[in-house]
C-alpha cells in the first residue's frame, strides 16, 4: 500500500527559499517559585533548518523540556523570541505535533478513537480523516489494533498510537519529549528506526530531547549539547551518517567520533547525559 503523509511542500530536505522551520534567539527562561527563582535557560540561540532532525541532549534539569515547551507555545519564555515558519510562537498551534514520554491516551477510547481525537476536536468528520488514521496506523504497524483500548497495547505500541495522534493534523513541526525514555532497549531500537522511516515519508521538521547520546546521533541531522543549570549551548553538532541509517552505522568511526565529542563536553562538566 502506498501511504500519502507528506507535509507541506516546502518542507523537506534541502528545501530552498524558506523561513527556517525553527529560530530561537535570545530566549533565557526564570521561573518565579516561593523558594526563590529559578534560571533554566539563558541567552539560547537555535536555528532549526526546516525538514530537518534536531535533538536536545544534556545534563538532568538543564532546561531541555523547557526549551521544547516554549518551542511549543507552551510555556512562554522570559526574554527573547521564537519564530516557528517565520512567525512568533505565542501558544501551541494545529500545525505542532507533541509527543511526551508517556503516551498520554484516553484509557476508554479504543486506539483508533485515540487517534482520531485531533479530528474529532476540529470536528472533522470527514472520510479522509478516517483514512488518514487507517493509513497511519499501518505506516507505524498498528492495522489490526484499532478497535483496542490502550491497556491492551504494550508500551511501544501504545507510543506508536501517540505518534499517529500527533501526525494525524500534519504538524509541519514535530516535537518530542523523550518519547522512548520509558521502553525497554530492544523496543527503544525497533522505535529509532521506525521514527526514522516515517520521518523521511514526513518531511516534519522535528525537536527531539533525549538522555541517550546515541539515540541523538543515530537520529538526528544535528545534536544540540546543553550545559548543567542555566542550560546553554556548548556546541551544536552536524551528524553527516548517510541516510537511511540503520544500526550497523553507528558502529563506524564517524559516529564514533561524534559520540564521544558529545560526551566529552558533558563530561567536561561532569554532568554525563
Ligand atoms: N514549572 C516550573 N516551575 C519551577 N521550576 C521549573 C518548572 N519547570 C521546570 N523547572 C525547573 O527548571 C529546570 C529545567 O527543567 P527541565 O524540565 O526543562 O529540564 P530537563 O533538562 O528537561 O530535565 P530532565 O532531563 O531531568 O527531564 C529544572 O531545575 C526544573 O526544576
Amino acid at each position: 500500500m502506498e501511504v500519502s503523509v507528506t507535509m507541506q511542500a516546502t518542507s523537506g530536505p534541502g528545501a530552498v527559499g524558506v523561513a527556517p522551520g525553527v529560530e530561537v534567539s535570545g530566549v533565557s527562561k526564570t521561573f518565579r517559585t516561593s523558594a526563590g527563582d529559578v534560571v533554566a535557560l539563558t541567552d539560547i540561540d537555535l536555528e532549526v533548518r526546516q525538514g530537518s532532525f534536531v535533538s536536545l541532549v544534556g545534563p538532568s534539569g538543564c532546561g531541555k523540556s523547557t526549551l521544547l515547551r516554549i518551542v511549543a507555545g507552551l510555556e512562554t519564555s522570559s526574554g527573547g523570541s521564537t519564530l516557528v515558519a517565520g512567525t512568533p510562537v505565542d501558544g501551541p498551534r494545529r500545525d505542532f505535533g507533541m509527543v511526551f514520554q508517556q503516551p498520554v491516551l484516553l484509557p476508554w477510547l479504543t486506539i483508533f478513537r485515540n487517534v482520531m481525537l485531533p479530528a474529532d476536536v476540529a470536528r472533522d468528520r470527514s472520510p479522509q480523516a478516517r483514512k488518514r488514521a487507517e493509513d497511519l496506523l499501518e505506516l507505524v504497524g498498528l492495522d489490526g489494533f484499532q478497535h483496542r483500548y490502550p491497556r491492551e497495547l504494550s508500551g511501544g505500541m501504545q507510543q506508536r498510537a501517540a505518534l499517529v495522534r500527533a501526525l494525524m493534523s500534519r504538524p509541519s513541526l514535530l516535537l518530542m519529549d523523550e518519547p522512548f525514555g520509558a521502553l525497554d532497549a530492544l523496543t527503544r531500537e525497533t522505535m529509532n528506526s521506525e521514527l526514522l522511516r516515517i520521518w523521511s515519508e514526513t518531511g516534519a521538521t522535528t525537536l527531539f530531547v533525549t538522555h541517550s547520546i546515541s539515540e541523538a546521533v543515530f537520529l538526528s541531522d544535528v545534536v544540540v549539547v546543553l550545559s548543567g543549570r542555566p542550560g546553554t549551548i556548548l556546541d551544536q553538532v552536524q551528524i553527516d551518517l548517510p541516510r537511511p541509517r540503520t544500526f550497523d552505522v553507528m558502529d563506524s568511526p564517524e559516529a564514533s567520533r561524534l559520540t564521544n565529542r558529545i560526551r566529552g563536553h558533558l563530561h567536561a562538566r561532569g554532568a554525563v547525559g
